[in-house]
């Protein structure tokens, strides 16, 4: 039914926001399945989650695949983890999609300062804190959602800090009212999610794939746009996308729809070719390297 991600900096109350909106959707009058799937879940200790790459990685797969296993028509899962990195945001949205159901985000906002006191009175009172070293490297790697992204959208922020988090809260209350909404044809302001054969695909399950090839093919437009605006309707010979990388060729001038539209396709295409043929691009330069390509044959003088 829907996949809620919760995100924040460390020690920031995303816990404590995850259990308030579990509980309000349990007491809605839908009676509905909710699941939070957290660190906790696995035993896991939050310094060793984060103690280096591997670890913070594997803590990642972990959630990751339990959100995979668990997601339904059925229920609502709620994911409490820190979720800070954007990429990592866009795979659950990925899943999402997959399954065909509703995604939100809740962010708690609060200043870096305070989560450290916060943090500090856990130790204090005896409780599991973050250590320092692993708390400042947190912060400072975390990325804040925008809403203007698919997989940070809607975005529904908490101020736990200046306001405390309560069921009655402006933004628990509007997850809700999105989570639970009826929907009908002519709904525009709930989104349910609709699987690609992309998201479809099993070869594109790793979807760190779709995320880079979707910000790749978006890159290579932004400098058509760019590299035709400046060639005033001209073709446009040898433009470099950067060193290793085939330079585009385009006879003729293109207009953005019909970018979009080769855009959507090449992304159609690589998901189907992934089924039987080599994988997906796994890195930014070879999903360019392949989206020139494929726009040079389209498009070229060849
Ligand atoms: N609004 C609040 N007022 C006072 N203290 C709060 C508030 N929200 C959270 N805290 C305190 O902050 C600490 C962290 O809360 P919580 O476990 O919900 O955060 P978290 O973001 O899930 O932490 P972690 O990053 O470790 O998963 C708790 O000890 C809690 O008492």
């Amino acid at each position: 039914m829907a996949l809620v991600v919760i995100c924040g900096q460390p020690c920031s109350g995303k816990s404590t926001a995850a259990l308030c909106l579990a509980e309000a959707l349990k007491d809605s009058e839908s009676k509905l399945n909710v699941r939070v799937v957290n660190d906790a879940s696995f035993h896991l200790d939050r310094n060793q989650s984060y103690a280096n790459m591997t670890a913070e990685k594997n803590l990642r797969g972990v959630l990751r695949s339990e959100v995979d296993r668990s997601v339904s028509k059925d229920n609502i899962i709620i994911v409490d983890s820190l979720n800070s990195i954007k990429g990592y945001r866009y795979e659950l949205w990925c899943l999402a999609r997959a399954a065909g159901i509703r995604y939100c985000v809740l962010f708690c906002d609060v200043e870096e300062t305070q989560c450290q006191k916060w943090n500090e009175q856990r130790r204090e009172k005896g409780e599991a804190a973050y250590d320092n070293a692993i708390y400042d490297d947190l912060v400072r790697r975390f990325e804040t959602p925008d809403k203007r992204n698919r997989w940070d959208s809607p975005l529904f922020v908490l101020w736990p800090s200046r306001d405390g988090i309560h069921k009655s809260s402006a933004a628990i209350v509007d997850a809700i009212s999105y989570l639970t909404k009826k929907v009908d044809s002519k709904s525009r302001d709930v989104k349910i999610l609709q699987p690609t054969i992309a998201t479809q695909s099993t070869r594109f399950s790793e979807a760190n794939s779709l995320y880079e090839l979707d910000r790749a093919t978006q890159e290579v437009i932004n400098v058509i746009v760019e590299a035709q605006s400046q060639a005033i309707g001209g073709p446009i010979n040898g433009v470099s996308l950067g060193q290793d990388l085939p330079t585009l060729n385009i006879s003729r001038s293109v207009g953005l729809p019909e970018l979009r539209r080769l855009r959507r396709t090449f992304i159609k295409l690589t998901g189907q070719t992934s089924l039987s043929g080599p994988p997906p691009p796994s890195d930014a330069g070879s999903a360019k390297r392949m989206f020139v390509d494929y726009l040079n044959r389209e498009l070229g003088t060849a």
